[in-house]
């Protein structure tokens, strides 16, 4: 923020201009959308604050991301190891950490939140942060399928406010879903578009509608394949190799369920039921509700419809 007052950024009106003022970046959620974010945001010459609700979280956040980033570093670096090692710590010293949002928004021109998928926690969240952030700052939220508009509803910036949606990994998932809500300003949405770019990822512009794009194709379609199983006509083995060969996805359902989380999966899915109950796209499934009712959530837990070492 070096040339940018709070006075004059009212009168901003290029995206090049609200490009240059996002260099410091506060992340709030260190699971596992959360460190990715916050990794791809560093490793892009950003200034990041990774948030969560405690030290022994973010410990375990800054390792995730630690080793991520050398599985990057492998791969970039084949040839020379040392350049490798000096690209990590250049990396890890662009993330600090902190367990108190409100203090650090202070100073920062980007919040990007990757909280549980919890329309009131995140209100709460926003509504607190609003009042602390600079007037500069915009918010966006992560979320997989609540309404961008519900979310900024707890605060007084909706012109500042829109979606960001990352995938998963995002070390590797060259998308972003840039979202315009209604009060979304056009600034604030190019500024997002010219962030997403400045990590290297591919934005697409999305209307605040239910899953957006991806979701909104790829959660019906894992539940389906949940639906097939609970039928009784394909083991999750079977219809996993059978998307995978088919149909030349990376992973198949059940895989990405797990790699997803159960317990998003199902906050999506029982969220849209709620809003629309007669589509039976949005039913919800027993056995994803009995694995998350068992505390299996996927591969972050080590085991969901499959175990995970
Ligand atoms: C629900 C939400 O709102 C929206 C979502 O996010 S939906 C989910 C979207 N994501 C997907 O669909 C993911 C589908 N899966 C894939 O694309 C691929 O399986 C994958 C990229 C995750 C992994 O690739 P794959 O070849 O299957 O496995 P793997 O051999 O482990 O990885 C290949 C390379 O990817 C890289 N990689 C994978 N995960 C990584 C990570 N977290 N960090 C850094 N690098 C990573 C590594 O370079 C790895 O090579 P390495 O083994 O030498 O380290
Ligand atoms: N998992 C995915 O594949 C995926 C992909 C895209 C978007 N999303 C969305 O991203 C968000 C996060 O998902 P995730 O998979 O990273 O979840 P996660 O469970 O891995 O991590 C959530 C983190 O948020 C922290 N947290 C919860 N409340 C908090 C608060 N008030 N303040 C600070 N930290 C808080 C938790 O301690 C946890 O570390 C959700 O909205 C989800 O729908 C998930």
């Amino acid at each position: 923020m070096a040339f940018i007052t709070r006075q004059n950024i009212r009168s901003l009106s290029s995206s090049a201009a609200l490009r240059a003022a996002i260099k410091h970046v506060t992340v709030i959620g260190g699971g596992l959308m959360g460190a990715g974010i916050a990794q791809v945001a560093a490793s892009t010459g950003h200034s990041v604050v990774l948030v969560d609700t405690s030290e022994d979280i973010l410990k375990k956040s800054t390792k995730g991301i630690e080793a991520s980033l050398k599985r990057v570093a492998k791969k970039k670096f084949a040839e020379k190891p040392e350049d490798g090692e000096a690209f990590v710590q250049k990396v890890l010293k662009n993330i600090s950490t902190s367990t108190d949002a409100v203090s650090v928004v202070q100073g920062t021109d980007l919040v990007v939140e990757a909280i549980v998928e919890n329309l009131k926690v995140k209100q709460d969240l926003f509504g607190a942060l609003d009042k602390a952030a600079p007037e500069h700052t915009i918010f966006a939220s992560n979320t997989s399928s609540l309404p961008i508009a519900d979310i900024a509803s707890s605060t007084a910036r909706l012109d500042r406010f829109g979606g960001l949606h990352f995938f998963n990994p995002v070390p590797m998932m060259k998308l972003v879903e840039v979202i315009k809500a209604p009060a979304t300003s056009q600034q604030t949405f190019d500024a997002l578009l010219e962030f997403s770019k400045a990590l290297g990822k591919h934005p697409v512009s999305c209307k605040d509608t239910p899953g957006f794009i991806v979701n909104r194709l790829l959660v019906p379609y894992m539940l389906e394949a949940v639906r097939l199983h609970e039928r009784g006509h394909g083991s999750k083995e079977d219809i996993d190799v059978a998307m995978k060969l088919g149909a030349g996805y990376p992973m198949g359902p059940f895989e990405l369920l797990d790699y997803v989380g159960l317990d998003t999966s199902k906050f999506i899915i029982d969220g849209w039921h709620e809003k629309d109950p007669d589509n039976p796209l949005f039913a919800p499934s027993p056995l994803l509700n009995k694995l998350v009712a068992e505390g299996k959530l996927g591969k972050k837990t080590g085991e969901g419809f499959y175990k995970h070492k």
